[in-house]
């Protein structure tokens, strides 16, 4: 269970009206646009909606900065990001066609830093029609060093799995650890450094309708992910002139430009278009207490909606630990072929399905319609295993998963630890039918 009242630096809520100043009296009371603003700032509205958008999804704040926004862009140059690619994206000569498991990737000796450090595994859709997403591995040795980015592409959803760190966005400061995860708005500018040194994680790029909490239905009004377990940043802010650099990633293209002083200089803001982070041993799973397996739906932390109802655009679905009391059931994954495809990625820990090879800071994908499930192991050990209740202990995978079929990148096809022999973790699933009731 994680710690439950909201540290220091943060207000709970999930997509709550928030409001925070940094300095008294820094946020306009009662209007948005005084004539003057206390303390010389200039008033910003950054939407996240059209401004037409229903009043129940309409996301916008207004932000109280030393320099509006204009101020921290100028001229655009392109630059290589080689590794982050955007969909479309399909190569030809490359099968994605398939169930995929990596190794974890190495972190590298040289200085990289979050930007640079960002491996495109997959990507489905197309940003320029605002659909499907991109799945990357970040392998980050260095701080942004008077760097900042942002995506005007997508939204980020960072999942650590190994070093913490620390994100200072213009609305505040995020400090993450493995089994928390953070969620930064498309727009959103940030610079990435590193507490602990070498950080190692996954990132979803949404482009698509943000992500909210899913509707639980008959579950009723508790349990999953809380919204009081979500934390946003108090403003924070940064006076500093100095040469930095922006990047803004843009229809899949990266562009810097120069300034002469660092964008994070929001000293207050309110409005409910905002940054935030949640520790995933918050999430409290529902599950089967008599029989049966039910589907990893009612592990999904956020969804992020497609417009067709139930149909996501992304899942972010996790693995937690739990209690197995499932009665003359087989406990883990049934075998199955599924619309979405399936990305998945091991913070800690074993998954039931994989205990062997689905390691700590591996990935697998099993794309649309592609059969899948435990390997012979698993099936063996929980076809014949006394069915007492049991804790899966210790253990935290997720699973993007989107609508859209997901295709490989070069790099994941090529550089990156593709375990060959993946497939042979089912060639041991026997034939066992002899016609008899009961061939076990
Ligand atoms: O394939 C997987 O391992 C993920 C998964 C887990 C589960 O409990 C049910 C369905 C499913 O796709
Ligand atoms: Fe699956």
């Amino acid at each position: 269970m994680a710690a439950t009242s909201t540290p220091a630096g943060y207000m709970p809520g999930f997509g709550n009206d928030f409001e925070t100043e940094a300095l008294p009296g820094a946020l306009p009371e009662g209007q948005n646009s005084p004539q003057r603003c206390a303390y010389g700032l200039y008033a910003e509205q950054l939407s996240g909606t059209p401004f037409t958008a229903p009043s129940h999804q309409n996301e916008r704040t207004w932000c109280y900065r030393i320099r509006p926004s204009v101020r921290h862009t100028g001229r655009f140059s392109r630059i290589p990001v080689p590794y982050w690619r955007t969909a479309p994206a399909i190569d030809p000569d490359i099968q994605s066609l398939g169930q995929f498991r990596w190794d974890p990737l190495p972190l590298p000796d040289a200085p990289q830093d979050f930007l640079d450090g960002i491996r495109t595994m997959t990507t489905a859709g197309d940003v320029n029609t605002q659909v499907g997403l991109a799945i990357h591995a970040y392998l980050a040795t260095a701080d942004m060093q008077d760097r900042f980015f942002y995506s005007a592409d997508s939204e980020l959803l960072l999942v650590p799995q190994e070093g913490r760190l620390r994100i200072d966005t213009e609305l505040g400061r995020i400090d993450l650890e493995p089994l928390e995860i953070a969620v930064l708005p498309r727009g959103m500018v940030f610079r990435v450094t590193l507490p602990d040194g070498p950080a190692r994680g996954f990132i979803c790029e949404n482009y698509g309708a943000k992500f909210t909490l899913p509707g639980r239905g008959p579950i009723g009004a508790n349990c999953l992910a809380n919204p009081r377990d979500f934390r946003t940043p108090e403003a924070r802010f940064e006076e500093v002139d100095r040469s930095c650099q922006l990047v803004v990633k843009w229809c899949g293209e990266f562009h810097a430009t120069d300034l002469p002083h660092s964008p994070l200089d929001v000293v207050a803001w309110h409005g409910n278009y905002a940054p935030c982070k949640y520790d995933l041993r918050s999430f409290s799973p529902v599950g089967a207490i008599l029989f049966d397996h039910p589907d990893p739906s009612i592990f999904t932390v956020l969804t992020a909606p497609s417009g067709v109802e139930g149909t996501a655009n992304i899942d972010f679905v996790i693995f937690p630990e739990r209690w197995l009391p499932a009665e003359n059931t087989f406990r883990p994954p049934w075998y199955h072929k599924n619309i979405m495809s399936e990305f998945m990625g091991n913070v800690h820990g074993i998954y039931d399905a994989k205990p062997e090879g689905f390691v700590p800071g591996g990935m697998s994908l099993h794309n649309m319609m592609l059969p899948h499930g435990p390997d012979t192991d698993a099936f063996e050990k929980a076809s014949t295993e006394d069915l007492k209740p049991v804790k899966l202990t210790d253990t935290m995978s997720f699973m993007f998963e989107t609508r859209f079929p997901q295709h490989l990148t070069p790099f994941a096809a090529g550089e990156a630890p593709l375990q060959d022999r993946y497939l042979d973790c089912w060639t041991g699933l026997k034939k066992r039918f002899d016609g008899t009731p009961d061939p076990w």
